[in-house]
């Protein structure tokens, strides 16, 4: 079928690399001619062969042969390398750089590597990371791999990407669980991007304002969202527009290059609005945290800032990752080579591949000294391997590239010269697979639309007469000339594969559809909004857009009006039901904990208790000791939590004596099994004491996530053995840890839990609505979770401790009472004005039933008013549109990983 269309090549330079197919040379492009693909297919078996590892062999049979020295001359993955690739392919692991001129067979030798890898030194292969840069690269590299590996099936689970897809997938994965704040390391060297996210937005969505259902903004979106910037900038109100377009692209191109690891100051030096660069960075960056969006620059920059900071999560990585393989390493930026040293730096098995000659990607931020100096620099251990024969072009080809090249006289320009040595490739245009020599129709048009006609209608002549169409193809040079092209072909009947140009990502209609369906993941994609609002047509133009957003802000400030009277209202509440817990857990008729060793040798007073503020008559007293009630709960919770997810728990003991990280799956036994030793229940060694404190980290999807969570908890240092009497300290957590809050949540998250069972026992409907009011959807979960995204809003000063808590300003408890106080179940009521204010998607889809203002207030003409009820409106976009047929989208389908 294949062989039936005609082929259509877009641009000069994608031209020459497609002449890579009219060579013998195995080159694995997919969608090529099938004549063509059986014949390059023919000779790719003949060169690389399908890769049979040593196990697979000894488990055919050949089971004699030691497993750890693999006789070489078997390995059919080593067949047809010449020596210098041999000899890159078998290297000791370290790390190593390959330089090679083009087609010499880095490529190659780099997937021999993978499969030299997985043959001698028992990697599993989900540990090996081959990255590289285009989506296009990576497929081939794929391909390639499973061309060599098939047998096997292995390569499916290498992980095989570029530079953008595999730090999308990490971030989604490391922000789908709770982070604490700030870490104690800086990310040195990377854009302070955490510092321009307002700290409400922390507050509410955890570090760098992001949740994990993020929006990959295009290239596109950004320019747009800069357009808007710098034209509502009362600074380039004088602009026109052209001049407006370039401000943009200059502004885009410093936001992208600083992201990619440059500093301000060093790109705008002597520039005197190097201040309004800034200022524009940061309203653009605050423009895509509202929106809940990241730019591809982000993706790299915010991944690496995260395992800079956040040493477990960087172990994490590690550890998945052991063998690191990067492909055209000339072409890394900074931040790129950061992540790769980042990943590869404990284990050191990192082997890069590339050609400094060919670094072509300096305007977009690649430095080829990561190649060249600083390779060498961070791995002063690392060998260095030469590839310099050339499997791809003519003798004739080589040697002008290699004079080119030596002008340069640039270190490494032997690299290629040398090249020039290698094998002449025959070369007959006879035995092409266009089938002979080029013949030429001239087509003369004054305009491209007549041109476009008269090329589709040689076509159909050629195609008439018998010529195959798989033998034909068409250049052009611009992308305006593909939509006359094709629509010529179209009416000529003619079917038409075309190849680079516009990808079909890139295309209006598609772009209008992701739009829609970025709009159903994130209600806060404005870009996708003002996309589509008006798509198709409903007469909402630029002059209704703006009343719309002046109206968006103005319902946002009522609303955040409101939300700050509630908020009010609601801390005053939490007082007093945190004062209630507290004075409710000192009433509590445990017996004391036994005095630890240091305690009786130095008899000091026990510490007096926190005042009350519930009467001591308080039916509690009448009730069974309430942290044996609470560990009931708990176990009850745990339970019904455990029936729906994993989650993984802390507790403590009453004394601060021990701690214990679990999953759902042995926290009950564990409850149970601890209450059983409870007072009386003597067990000599063992306190005894029922636990005292516990919370739920974080709900888990799946019990890879809750082992992996555990696991971090389990690294945090545990309790020592001798403490205070006081529950103050029952981590020992170092200096400004990113845990330092946890005893202060864990004693306020026990607070609230006592002070909602008080509240239900006492049958007191005041106490009962207010702990409700207070703590609106309180679980074990989702309060801590609240608390520890509100303390990473670690910057912002908590409001004074209200005297009612009776505490010692700069105590401990002192803080207590601020997280209490000012840190909150309080998360769940929006707290500032701002973030709602400039997200008009967001405005919009708070509406209830798609309620719009009046028609005055929006100064819309009354067809496009009406048209506005059917536009992406909550009705439009909410689950029930979408559950009920409205809309009709696959939900996992939606840019939900790339
Ligand atoms: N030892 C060899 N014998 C025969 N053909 C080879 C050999 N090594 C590589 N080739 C062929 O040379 C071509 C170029 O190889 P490859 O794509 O791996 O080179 P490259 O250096 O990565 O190219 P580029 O410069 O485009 O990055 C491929 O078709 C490959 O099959």
């Amino acid at each position: 079928m294949f062989s039936r269309h005609l082929t259509i090549f877009f641009g000069a330079s994608r031209l020459l690399r497609r002449a890579k197919f009219l060579e013998p040379s195995g080159s694995t492009e997919r969608r090529t001619s099938k004549s063509f693909r059986s014949y390059a297919g023919a000779f790719r078996k003949s060169t690389e062969k399908p890769f049979r590892t040593f196990a697979a062999a000894r488990d055919a049979g050949d089971a004699s042969r030691p497993r750890q020295q693999p006789d070489h001359d078997t390995q059919i993955y080593l067949q047809g390398l010449n020596p210098e690739q041999r000899e890159a392919v078998l290297a000791p692991v370290g790390p190593m750089r390959v330089l090679a001129g083009p087609g010499s067979g880095k490529t190659r030798v780099l997937t021999c590597r993978v499969a030299h890898l997985l043959s001698t030194e028992e990697v599993d292969p989900s540990q090996i990371l081959c990255i590289t840069f285009t989506n296009k690269a990576a497929g081939e590299l794929k391909e390639r791999l499973s061309t060599l590996l098939g047998e096997q099936g292995q390569h499916r689970k290498l992980a095989v990407g570029t530079f953008h897809s595999l730090a999308a997938r990490m971030l989604r994965q490391m922000l789908r669980k709770p982070m604490p704040p700030e870490g104690p390391q800086r990310a040195p060297g990377m854009s302070g991007i955490s510092e321009l996210i307002p700290s409400d937005l922390i507050k509410q969505r955890g570090y760098f304002g992001l949740e994990s259902n993020f929006t990959i903004y295009d290239g596109d979106d950004s320019t747009k969202l800069i357009k808007r910037i710098v034209s509502e900038d009362k600074d380039s109100q004088h602009l026109d527009t052209q001049e407006l377009r370039q401000t943009v692209s200059r502004v885009q191109k410093v936001i992208s290059l600083v992201k990619g690891g440059a500093q301000f100051r060093d790109l705008l030096k002597s520039h005197e609005k190097a201040w309004w660069y800034e200022e524009i960075f940061r309203k653009y960056e605050l423009g895509l945290r509202q929106a809940n969006a990241v730019d591809f620059d982000d993706l790299l920059s915010i991944t690496v800032a995260v395992m800079q900071r956040w040493p477990a999560e960087l172990e994490r990585w590690r550890h998945r990752f052991q063998h690191v393989l990067v492909d055209e390493f000339q072409d890394t930026s900074k931040v790129q080579f950061e992540m790769v040293r980042l990943l590869a730096e404990k284990h050191g098995s990192l082997f890069v591949v590339g050609d400094p000659n060919q670094a072509i990607y300096s305007w977009r931020g690649a430095e080829v000294a990561n190649i060249r100096d600083r390779f060498q620099q961070s791995f002063n251990h690392a060998s260095e391997y030469r590839l310099q024969r050339n499997y791809r072009s003519m003798r004739s080809i080589q040697v002008v590239a290699a004079s080119a090249i030596a002008m340069r006289r640039s270190e490494m320009a032997n690299i290629v010269a040398a090249g020039c040595g290698g094998e002449q490739r025959a070369y007959d245009g006879d035995a092409s697979p266009a089938g002979g020599r080029w013949r030429g129709v001239a087509i003369g048009a004054l305009q491209f639309g007549g041109e476009a006609e008269q090329v589709a209608a040689e076509v159909r002549r050629l195609w008439d007469a018998g010529e195959e169409l798989s033998s034909m193809a068409v250049l052009f040079r611009t992308n305006r000339q593909v939509y006359a092209l094709e629509k010529a072909l179209l009416q000529e009947g003619v079917p038409a594969v075309w190849f680079g140009g516009m990808s079909l990502a890139d295309r209006v209609e598609v772009k209008d559809v992701l739009a829609y369906l970025r709009l159903l993941v994130n209600g806060n994609d404005d870009a996708a909004l003002l996309r589509v609002i008006n798509v198709p047509p409903r007469g909402i133009g630029p002059k209704a857009l703006e009343s719309l957003q002046q109206w968006a802000v103005r319902t946002a400030e009522a609303a955040a009006e409101e939300a700050a009277a509630v908020k009010k209202e609601t801390e005053a509440a939490e007082v007093e039901v945190v004062s209630a817990g507290t004075a409710a857990l000192a009433e509590d008729p445990l017996p004391a904990p036994p005095p630890s060793p240091e305690a009786a040798t130095h008899s000091k007073p026990p510490p007096a208790p926190p005042p009350a503020s519930l009467s001591t008559s308080s039916p509690v007293s009448a009730l069974p000791p309430l942290a044996e009630r609470m560990a009931d709960w708990f176990v009850d919770e745990t339970a019904a939590c455990h029936a729906s997810a994993s989650a993984v728990y802390l507790l403590i003991n009453s004394d601060g004596s021990r701690s214990y990280v679990g999953s759902t799956l042995d926290l009950p036994r564990r409850l149970r099994q601890h209450n059983r030793e409870a007072p009386g229940g003597a067990k000599a060694t063992a306190p005894g004491r029922p636990w005292r404190i516990a919370m739920v980290l974080r709900g888990c999807e799946s019990k890879e996530d809750a082992l992996s969570v555990e696991a971090t908890w389990k690294g945090v240092k545990r309790v020592p053995r001798k403490l205070p009497s006081s529950v103050s300290d029952p981590l020992q957590l170092p200096q400004g840890s990113v845990w330092a809050d946890v005893p202060v949540l864990l004693r306020r998250n026990m607070q609230l839990a006592v002070a909602r069972q008080v509240a239900l026992d006492s049958g007191d409907q005041r106490k009962v609505d207010l702990w409700q009011r207070v703590t609106p959807d309180w679980t074990p979960n989702n309060v801590v979770l609240s608390s520890v995204s509100a303390s990473a809003a670690a910057s912002s000063p908590a409001p004074p401790a209200p005297a009612s808590l009776g505490v010692e300003p700069g105590s401990r408890d002192q803080s207590a009472a601020q997280s209490a106080a000012g840190r909150s179940p309080a998360a769940a009521f929006p707290t500032d004005a701002e973030p709602l204010q400039r997200s008009l998607a967001a405005t919009l889809a708070r509406l209830p039933g798609g309620v719009l203002p009046p028609k005055k207030d929006l100064g819309l003409t009354a067809p496009a008013y009406k048209s506005l009820g059917l536009a992406p409106s909550p009705s439009y976009f909410s689950p029930r549109a979408v559950g009920e047929g409205i809309v009709k989208v696959p939900k996992r389908a939606v840019l939900g990983e790339i």
